[in-house]
């Protein structure tokens, strides 16, 4: 059955306790997710979007204790990915002729991943679909996160259904966001941004100032992932905001792999050197074979400035190294610094190549970097400590 959340909306969608991550780009998702799709019972019956296609069963006989599908006079995706539209290849063979309302670049996604010519209506920003006595309202929202998005609002409901926007990967019962553990939810809604908006960050400005300057009364947000905003809705919209501006904390990470914990001990020396020089700054150190590559770029992202540190193998990197560069570019995170530190044994190219791979991310170097020759003695430790206060002491210069 469905939840009733407010008048005649219901929540339709399923919780997935189980996923560990999400199959296709492999986002983590420690704290399970969900995939709500909203029914809405007017004069006009509307379904917004649908949920992944390990549900679909459940979730259609779900959607026929809710209504006759015969019933439904509108289907609104609001994206096209498939973790909201698994479901609806299955749907419309039971309901092969209602129309499916969304943008022009969701129409085509829908077409490229399920190859059928269903009864598509394309909206634009603006536009209204008159459901009685209420109207839904779209507003396209073009990359955020993918050129298909768009958003819907409810009138006289005040209800803004916001797809993956505002959204989280948290599986929880309690449905709304004051009842869930406050630190949980928040930690899932940076994890979130940072992985998936931050090269985004402009859009997310001008979008929610458009949407900001329309005035609309906000009761509710409603995203396709996690909790319904019922208590201080634009909480998460401020957040948003904050987030987009190039966020940071007053935090160093120090991210590290190592074969025979030469690189290690070097990652532990420059930490005690920040310290030293620094006690206000939050250090963090990361070893990246042994964490999740998710919980890694939030890591980063909070960051003001970050050092990299890797061994020469064969005249290069390792490969966890190179691999977080691929995440971490494709980001494009601004404002913050960097170096690069690693251990070699005869020729030492690391340093040189991190450097070059931190350049090429968009972060600015704060010096050339720290090699050390094989294991660290206790000079080389004092030089790696000294190297750790300098780096504080440089950033900003
Ligand atoms: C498979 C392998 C390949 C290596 N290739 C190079 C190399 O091309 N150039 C070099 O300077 N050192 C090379 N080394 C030596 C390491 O860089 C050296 O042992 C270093 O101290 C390891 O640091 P770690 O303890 O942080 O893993 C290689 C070591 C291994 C195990």
């Amino acid at each position: 059955m469905g939840f009733n959340i407010k008048n005649n909306i219901y929540l339709v969608g399923n919780v997935d306790w189980e996923i560990e991550s999400y199959q296709g780009y492999k986002y983590s998702t420690h704290r399970g997710s969900s995939y709500n799709a909203y029914l809405i019972k007017e004069q006009k019956n509307v379904l917004i979007d649908t949920v992944d296609s390990t549900f679909t069963d459940i979730f259609i006989k779900n959607l026929k204790n809710e209504i006759n599908l015969d019933d439904i006079d509108y289907i609104i995706i609001n994206h096209g990915e498939k973790d909201h539209t698994g479901a609806l290849p299955e749907l419309m063979k039971l309901i092969p002729n209602t129309p499916i309302y969304c943008t022009n670049n969701c129409a085509k996604s829908l077409k490229g991943q399920f190859h059928q010519d269903w009864n598509f209506n394309i909206v634009k920003t603006g536009e209204k679909l008159n459901l009685g006595d209420k109207e839904l309202i779209f507003v396209e929202t073009p990359m955020l996160h993918w050129p298909d998005n768009m958003i819907c609002y409810l009138t006289q409901d005040n209800m803004l259904f916001s797809n993956d926007a505002f959204g989280q990967h948290y599986a929880t019962s309690a449905i709304y966001n004051d009842l869930v553990d406050q630190n949980e939810l928040f930690v899932e809604c940076l994890k979130y941004y940072s992985n998936i908006l931050t090269p985004y960050n402009s859009k997310v400005i001008k979008k929610i100032e458009e949407i900001l300057s329309l005035n609309l009364p906000l009761d509710m947000i409603c995203p396709s992932h996690g909790v319904i905003w019922r208590d201080n809705p634009t909480q998460i919209v401020e957040l948003y905001l904050k987030w987009a501006q190039n966020y940071q904390e007053n935090q160093i990470t120090i991210l590290y792999d190592t074969m025979w914990e030469s690189t290690r001990d070097m990652a532990e020396a420059i930490a005690k050197g920040i310290k030293e020089a620094d006690s206000q700054t939050v250090i963090k150190l990361i070893h990246l074979s042994k964490k999740d590559k998710n919980d890694v770029i939030t890591e980063v992202f909070k960051s003001k400035a970050i050092l990299v540190g890797s061994p020469t193998v064969n005249k290069g990197i390792l490969t966890t190294i190179a691999s977080l560069f691929e995440f971490v570019k494709s980001l494009e995170f601004k404002n913050k610094q960097a170096a690069a530190f690693g251990s070699f044994g005869w020729s030492g190219e690391s340093v040189k190549l991190i450097n070059a791979k931190l350049v090429d991310s968009g972060f600015a170097l704060v010096n050339e970097g720290l090699r050390v020759s094989w294991k660290p003695d206790e000079e080389t430790i004092k030089e790696c400590v000294k190297f750790g206060k300098d780096f504080v002491k440089d950033l900003n210069k």
